[in-house]
């Protein structure tokens, strides 16, 4: 026991500890910087830049860290790069990590719902602050348990260190037991310092999965944003935001011209020489059976989806392409649909994650539409109040039901003062007695805003009494179309009659 102790406490062995961290700390940060390089080219669109990453990972994953520390230090000086012991070690570890890194970057980046993606698109936002805002917060928790495990495991790997001379703690081990014959404790007392290293990355760890932890952050925002809103003038903060809506009347402008639209996705057509045209202030409702192309039409008069011939204008603008006929880079997509005016509420609700329910309206307004802080606040309890959830303001996504969800979706789309309205069955993922609360909303935006609005439904009873033009679509192209009522009480053609039969029968 007193050699324990003595061998626990002996300058030799610590300075051993000292080598073995610098090895362990220079080998995660290279092998996170050659880690998001890689993650970066697999996730890019260039299939070289993919292949030569994927390439990297085949060989130095499939190839033992003690030759690539026996390259390093002893093969490359032949062609003129020669490293000390210890910066050979830590190259060496570096290249060894870079690919383990990078697939967990990579199944941290892969773990965030496309939605939310989409959703972010369809706010506005530019691809560097949907990866800066969204992805990244969301995708550091998920890597955080794997990027432990991978620290303890390039601690112990250090180890490895010792076959090029580094003097590292295992291998000043080796050296005093062969001295002093005292096996037993030495290894003893060495085993012991690499529990207390591995301890202290898996105390960090827990440290940061606590910080990062969603419940535990939006606790602490919560009194931040208590703090904003108590220091708004009350009657602000009451306010209902009808004002700031763009009220257009129904009238005979044309806003929405799509002609001869056409849409594959690979070899399968789905949108087959599809026109429509929607006058500001009507409101459309959008029928059709499963897979008739609804969803889609929607994604491409918001430009998220390139379409393949034809043209969508809104306002005059052609959407989602140059007029030379190029498509628009995702970032001036973005421009476009801030310039345009259109908003998107989706089936799944794609509410951001990690923020709450105030902050899921007021972020976008921050971070993408220049607001400042305290009036982006004001704007989304407006909103909130007016789609009746004031008082959980501070839930995150997860502590809502549904159908409150979709209604904090529907406010952060209102919160951009949309134009146009694009609502993509938004009651179709809801439980039965949800759905009435969301409609509700819907009803009353279409009567109070006189919003443009196209709502995608299989709510018949709906469209008919909300929507006051109707359009049915089957195959990729627009069957029957005219006044809601006429088209859902008189449908004239028989696709539309067996589909709202048979609607009417599942009731
Ligand atoms: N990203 C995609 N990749 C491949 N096929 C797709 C994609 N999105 C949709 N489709 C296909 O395109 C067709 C039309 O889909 P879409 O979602 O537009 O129909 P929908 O009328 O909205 O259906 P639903 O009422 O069920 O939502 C379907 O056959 C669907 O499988």
């Amino acid at each position: 026991m007193e050699h324990f102790l003595h061998y626990l406490t002996l300058g030799y062995l610590l300075q051993g500890i000292l080598f073995t961290l610098q090895i362990t700390v220079y080998g995660l940060i290279g092998g996170t910087i050659i880690g998001v390089l890689l993650a970066t080219m697999q996730l890019s669109r260039f299939r070289l830049l993919a292949g030569i990453s994927r390439g990297y990972a085949v060989i130095f994953r499939g190839t033992p860290l003690i030759l690539q520390l026996v390259f390093v230090y002893d093969a490359l000086p032949y062609i003129g790069l020669k490293f000390s012991a210890v910066a050979a070690g830590a190259i060496a570890l570096s290249l060894n990590e870079a690919p383990f890194i990078s697939e967990i970057i990579r199944s941290g980046i892969l773990s965030i719902n496309r939605g939310q993606i989409v959703a972010g698109q369809a706010l506005g936002m530019i691809p560097h602050v949907i990866t800066r805002k969204i992805v990244f917060p969301q995708a550091i928790r998920t890597m955080i348990p794997a990027f432990g495990s991978e620290s303890v495991s390039a601690l112990k790997n250090s180890s490895l260190a010792s076959f090029i001379s580094v003097q590292e703690l295992t291998l000043r081990s080796t050296q005093l037991a062969s001295s002093t014959f005292d096996f037993f404790s030495i290894f003893i007392a060495s085993g012991v310092m690499y529990l207390a290293l591995t301890g202290i990355i898996t105390a960090l760890q827990l440290v940061f999965e606590r910080f990062l932890d969603f419940d535990f952050k939006n606790n602490h925002k919560i009194k931040k944003i208590d703090a904003i809103l108590t220091s708004l003038p009350a009657r602000q903060k009451e306010k209902i935001s009808d004002a700031d809506m763009v009220s257009t009347e129904a009238s005979d402008e044309i806003l929405i011209d799509i002609k001869d639209l056409h849409k594959s996705y690979g070899k399968t057509p789905v949108l087959k020489g599809l026109n429509l045209r929607v006058k500001k202030g009507q409101i459309v409702a959008l029928l059709g059976p499963s897979g008739s192309g609804k969803s889609t039409l929607l994604r491409c008069i918001n430009g998220l989806d390139q379409y393949d011939g034809g043209s969508i204008t809104i306002g005059g603008d052609l959407i989602g392409k140059t007029l030379a006929g190029t498509f628009l880079l995702e970032k001036e997509a973005a421009r476009q649909r801030i310039k345009n005016k259109i908003g998107m509420v989706f089936q799944n609700f794609n509410l951001f994650q990690h923020i709450n329910a105030i902050e899921n309206v007021a972020m976008p307004l921050i971070w993408t539409y220049g607001e400042t802080t305290p009036a982006a606040y004001q704007h989304a309890f407006g909103l909130l109040k007016r789609v009746g959830l004031e008082n959980r303001y501070g839930a995150l996504p997860g502590q809502m039901s549904g159908g409150q969800q979709q209604r904090v979706a529907i406010a952060r789309t209102l919160a951009t003062r949309p134009q146009l309205l694009l609502l993509d069955e938004p009651t179709s993922a809801l439980d039965p007695e949800l759905v009435g609360e969301v409609l509700e909303i819907i009803r009353d935006l279409a009567q109070v805003d006189g919003l443009t609005m196209i709502i995608s439904t299989h709510q018949i009873r709906f469209a008919e009494q909300v929507a006051d033009y109707c359009v049915f679509l089957d195959g990729g192209v627009v069957v029957e179309e005219g006044a809601a009522k006429v088209v859902i009480n008189q449908p004239q053609n028989p696709r539309t009659q067996r589909f709202l039969s048979l609607m009417e029968q599942s009731k």
